[in-house]
């Protein structure tokens, strides 16, 4: 078990009277790159919002969910010591992630308040090396330059690309990032995707990432978790993820998960389709 990053068993969410998420299991291994994709209302915000006690499953079910070994909710209820767990996860959310009038940097550094007394973080005293953390965690997703400016002057890609520093200068051992690039061009989500893929692969951070569309999926993560009005129905190599297969899936919603180019013909466009638009965005 000590390779498990997140376990989920048979999670149900209902609100009101209207499912959400319908019995929902997967487990992430540690170092993973994963996709939770799905169409607008299928489940993916709602299932991340679990994953760190922001949403409780219904009561009384069985639903489990354990984070980095330790349990994060149990039938519904929050686990007592939530915070011990949420300070080693980071959420990067698909927008409003910062704090726009103050500078990246002091953005960035607000991953550093949960192991520094309160005074330093209503002064903005930060001590030398947690400085170096975020000199060094924004020039690994490529804003180091835009240190000192206002949040607010960053493009949206940029300001997505903070918010993973931000996660680097907590310390976090996993990234959960709710559509990241849903409001990006595709030049802004190249980047923001590949900055994600960089943590993982040169840090070891697992990361699931939601994403309505299959491209990027495609490009980025070896692994796809798909969701169809909350419940899992497909969960496996990206690449097996053909047009034909999301067509079996998704029905008439499949034209949400393709990149405009697959979607003018998806039944004569087979696996191909993919393949290209990955290498037009790698
Ligand atoms: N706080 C809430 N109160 C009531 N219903 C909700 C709430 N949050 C989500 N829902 C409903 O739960 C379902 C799943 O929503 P969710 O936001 O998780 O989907 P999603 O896949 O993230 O969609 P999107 O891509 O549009 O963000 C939807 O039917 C949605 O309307």
């Amino acid at each position: 078990m000590d390779d498990i990053a997140i376990d989920v068993r048979g999670l149900h969410k209902t609100f009101g009277t209207a499912p959400a998420l319908r019995d929902v299991s997967l487990r992430v291994r540690r170092g993973e790159m994963v996709a939770l994709l799905g169409a607008s209302g299928s489940g993916k915000s709602t299932l991340l919002r679990h994953l760190n006690g922001l949403h409780q499953a219904d009561a009384g079910t069985e639903s489990g969910i354990q984070v980095l070994g330790r349990s994060v909710q149990q039938g519904g209820r929050i686990a007592r010591d939530i915070r011990a767990t949420r300070s080693r996860v980071a959420v990067v959310f698909q927008q409003f992630n910062l704090v726009e009038r103050l500078p990246v940097v002091v953005n960035v550094l607000a991953g550093a308040l949960h192991r520094l007394p309160l005074w330093r973080g209503l002064l903005r005293r930060f001590p030398a090396a947690e400085m170096a953390r975020a000199h060094e965690a924004m020039t690994r997703v490529g804003i180091a330059r835009l240190a000192w400016q206002r949040a607010s002057t960053l493009s949206g890609g940029q300001q997505q690309r903070a918010a993973i520093s931000r996660a680097l200068v907590q310390g976090a051992e996993i990234i959960l990032a709710d559509e990241p690039i849903a409001s990006l061009d595709p030049e802004a989500s190249r980047k923001v995707m590949q900055s994600l893929a960089d943590v993982n692969r040169d840090l070891g951070v697992t990361v699931l990432v939601s994403l309505h569309q299959v491209d990027f999926a495609f490009a980025f993560c070896p692994r796809t978790i798909a969701l169809h009005e909350g419940r899992v129905v497909f969960d496996g190599p990206t690449r097996a993820l053909t047009p034909a297969r999301l067509r079996e899936l998704y029905g008439a919603q499949i034209d949400e998960l393709l990149p405009t180019r697959a979607t003018t013909e998806p039944s004569t466009a087979p696996e191909s389709a993919f393949a290209d638009v990955a290498l037009r965005v790698a």
